[in-house]
């Protein structure tokens, strides 16, 4: 288990992450969202010791972190750092042996991600050589190549094709399925709700929305009725409750104050006539966060 306890961060008077409250048991995946500037990469260098906490805990396993463990926790970092005049194979020789890796262990496992990745034929460039999106691959291997228990990815997926995002996805997730702990940050809101557990939203170094995604949605009051039909639905964000009305190509979306609004939106539906959709949805993480930030960058 990864917790963090009331941890603060200031830089100066500026308080970049105000008492965060972090909880990740074992084997789970959190998906760590916020906009520009909330605090997330101080987060991650907070609990990988890069940067002194102001005050506050951070454990794992019951116990602060320190070199006896990093052994046991890969990072991928925002600001990329590989070291573009060398190979592949010698960047992530060096990386895997700084974990501790004998050659022939990271020849084995950088083989089998360049498989997984569908570039086996990298293996002997130069880093300079590859494009962006081939590059962030090789750095993701350079966090996973010792095969983490604790892995941190800081926008593992920005900048990607959406084939590439893809297959990163997928090894991610199956680091996961092998009982791999993982926090990762993004802007995409729906990577965190495709793969994660637990998610914990930062606004302005606050914490606005933390835990079980299955949770925070059905306590999230909001819902969004989708209702697909023929008729003029624009009347119904009259109705007291209906917070917004958004008209698709194909249906109209509400969003209702709570569940209780939902008869009355069908009241009002049923005087229309036939309609070919009516559903009554928990909100998207990304109406959560644009309810709770105010925004979506
Ligand atoms: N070394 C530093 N000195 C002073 N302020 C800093 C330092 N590092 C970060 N900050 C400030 O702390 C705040 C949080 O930054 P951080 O990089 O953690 O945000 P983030 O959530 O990762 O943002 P993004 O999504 O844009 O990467 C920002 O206002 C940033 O300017």
């Amino acid at each position: 288990m990864l917790a963090l306890q009331h941890v603060t961060k200031q830089f100066g008077n500026y308080t970049a992450v105000d008492d965060l409250n972090i909880e990740v048991p074992s084997h789970e995946m959190l998906g760590f969202l916020g906009g520009n500037g909330a605090g997330k990469t101080t987060t991650f260098r907070m609990i990988l010791g890069l940067l002194e906490k102001t005050s506050g805990s951070i454990t794992y396993n019951g116990k602060p972190i320190d070199y006896s463990v990093t052994d046991e926790i890969g990072y991928l970092p925002e600001e990329r750092g590989l070291n573009p005049k060398l190979k592949v194979s010698e960047q992530i020789n060096y990386l895997g042996q700084l974990k501790g890796m004998k050659r022939t262990e990271v020849k084995r496992e950088l083989n089998y991600w360049l498989d997984r990745f569908e570039v086996p034929e990298n293996v002997d460039k130069k880093i300079e050589s590859l494009s962006k999106g081939n590059q962030q691959k090789i750095q993701l291997i350079g966090a996973i190549i010792h095969r983490p228990k604790l892995l941190i990815l800081d926008e593992p997926f920005s900048g990607l094709d959406p084939v590439n995002v893809e297959l990163l996805k997928a090894a991610v997730k199956e680091m996961n399925d092998n009982g791999t702990t993982i926090v990762f940050s993004s802007h995409r809101m729906e990577h965190v709700e495709e793969m994660c557990d637990r998610v914990c939203i930062l606004n302005k170094g606050r914490t606005v929305v933390s835990g079980n995604i299955k949770q925070v949605k059905h306590d999230f009051a909001r819902k969004e009725i989708i209702i697909a039909g023929e008729h003029d639905f624009s009347q119904l964000q009259n109705i007291e409750g209906v917070i917004s009305c958004r008209q698709n190509r194909h249906d109209v979306r509400l969003t209702i104050a709570d569940q209780s609004v939902a008869p009355l939106v069908f009241e009002a539906v049923k005087q229309l006539g036939y309609v070919s959709k009516f559903e009554v949805a928990e909100p998207s993480l990304n109406d959560i966060f644009i309810a709770k930030v105010g925004h979506h960058e």
